[in-house]
């Protein structure tokens, strides 16, 4: 990784990355040896800010960035983050969120765009005027200063009294839960604990924008679920604008007003979590996030419907467009398909030759029930149409089908083998070509 150079708060570009060392009104700090723990610190640093402004929301227009004239990280990449919004960017790795947010924070020049905050343009403002604070997925902490001394050095830096850095920190501290810990150097605490150190470093200068890149990657399960709820519970209380870069889809659920799912260096679709996942407008998003089945449908062009296992089912806006009769493929989530248990029969073969093939639904053989708390997940092969007759909608033989329902709204007897009847519910959904 490239390291922009940043200016004034970072006199660490004279030294070599492995022993190197901050300067500021208390002396010189030694920063850890490790080659990249070195150039975190350094980076998280030189983000903080030497100015005094808050509040903003975030445009960047058509930036455009390649690395080494090879395949463009950022192409034409368009994102505006309201004041006190909180916007996930989420993608594959390589897509480019990483660079959007390096971008944003001055950490990255750009080929072409324009970046503003504020309204003011700060394209070629340098990283330590942009008034952003930054959080890693390393901790890039002091591990030999305390909670307190980590979060006084982005106020020392910015010329703050000793008083006045002390109050502020320890409100900081307070802010991220951490108040009985702020004597406790930072080596023997937990990840989660120093990225709340790191949270409330960054918080304390009051930044325009607060950057978070992958804060919870380097965190067990449990604590990253309780530290996004956190993070974002102390976003709302601040109100400070944030841009969050993660991969990780339930995260990005769980914490954003907006989402931005990112392919090949832009923005596919930006909109809140729920409409995102109810409302995908392309196919990439729709098979990004969450999970989906494939479904043969046939188009009612005019009604703005298709026809799926025999049931009518709305699309949703961004469905591919065609004439009535068009065969299309529908991507059904799994709550979206009802499942019914039909007990009376011991084959599908008997259950075909009784049923009258303009019903709607299809029959499948149950293979796998997921119990995973308030949901249950089912995968049920379809067994196509012994009869011969099939409808132009019939799902593919031996197709599996991801159904899911409430824990408490499976059918009794349910298990596995069982035969079952799916019919889609008339909830909207995207047709694709
Ligand atoms: N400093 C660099 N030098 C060369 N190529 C780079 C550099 N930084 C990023 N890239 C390339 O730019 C593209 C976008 O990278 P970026 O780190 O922004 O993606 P990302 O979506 O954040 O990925 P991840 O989730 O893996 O962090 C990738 O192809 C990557 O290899």
């Amino acid at each position: 990784m490239t390291v922009k150079d940043s200016g004034v708060n970072s006199p660490m570009d004279t030294k070599t990355q492995t022993e190197t060392s901050f300067s500021s009104n208390r002396g010189a700090f030694a920063v850890p040896e490790h080659r990249h723990e070195a150039a975190t610190i350094r980076e998280a640093l030189s983000v903080l800010n030497d100015s005094n402004s808050t509040g903003g929301g975030v445009q960047l227009r058509n930036v455009c960035k390649t690395f080494g004239g090879k395949a463009k990280a950022l192409d034409g990449f368009n994102l505006d983050i309201k004041p006190g919004e909180m916007v996930v960017l989420l993608g594959r790795s390589g897509c480019g969120k990483t660079t959007a947010l390096r971008a944003l924070a001055g950490l990255e020049d750009i080929d072409s765009g324009q970046i503003l905050v504020g309204g003011h343009d700060v394209t070629s403002v340098p990283v330590n005027k942009r008034d952003m604070a930054m959080v890693f997925q390393a901790y890039s902490l002091f591990p030999h200063m305390t909670a307190l001394q980590n979060v006084e050095f982005g106020l020392e830096i910015r010329g703050i009294s000793k008083k006045e850095r002390r109050s502020k920190a320890g409100e900081m501290l307070e802010l991220v839960g951490l108040s009985d810990q702020s004597n406790k150097y930072t080596s023997q605490m937990s990840g989660g604990q120093q990225q709340r150190v790191a949270l409330a470093r960054s918080l304390a200068i009051s930044p325009r924008v607060l950057l978070l890149d992958e804060p919870l990657s380097a965190l067990d399960a449990k604590v990253r679920v309780s530290l996004r709820e956190e993070i974002r519970r102390i976003q709302l209380e601040t109100g400070t604008t944030t841009l969050f870069v993660t991969h990780d889809q339930e995260e990005a659920l769980a914490v954003a007003d907006r989402i931005g799912v990112m392919n090949d260096g832009r923005i596919e679709q930006i909109d809140a979590p729920r409409n995102l996942y109810q409302r995908p407008k392309t196919e990439f998003v729709a098979t990004f996030i969450g999970l989906t089945n494939r479904l043969p449908g046939i188009l009612q062009a005019n009604a703005g419907e298709a026809l799926v296992l025999g049931q009518r089912v709305p699309l949703v806006p961004g469905s591919v467009s065609g004439s009535d009769g068009d065969s299309v493929t529908v991507l059904a989530r799994p709550e979206t398909l009802g499942v019914s248990l039909m007990q009376e029969v011991e084959s599908v073969g008997q259950l075909q030759g009784k049923r009258d093939d303009s019903s709607a639904g299809a029959l499948a053989t149950v293979v796998a029930i997921h119990f995973l708390g308030a949901i249950v997940r089912v995968e049920a092969r379809m067994q196509g149409n012994e009869s011969g007759r099939r409808r132009p909608d019939d799902v593919g033989q031996d197709q599996t089908i991801t159904i899911q329902v409430p824990s408490g709204d499976l059918p009794r007897g349910l298990a596995r083998g069982s035969i079952v009847s799916i019919v889609p519910k008339a909830i909207p959904a995207l047709a694709v070509a």
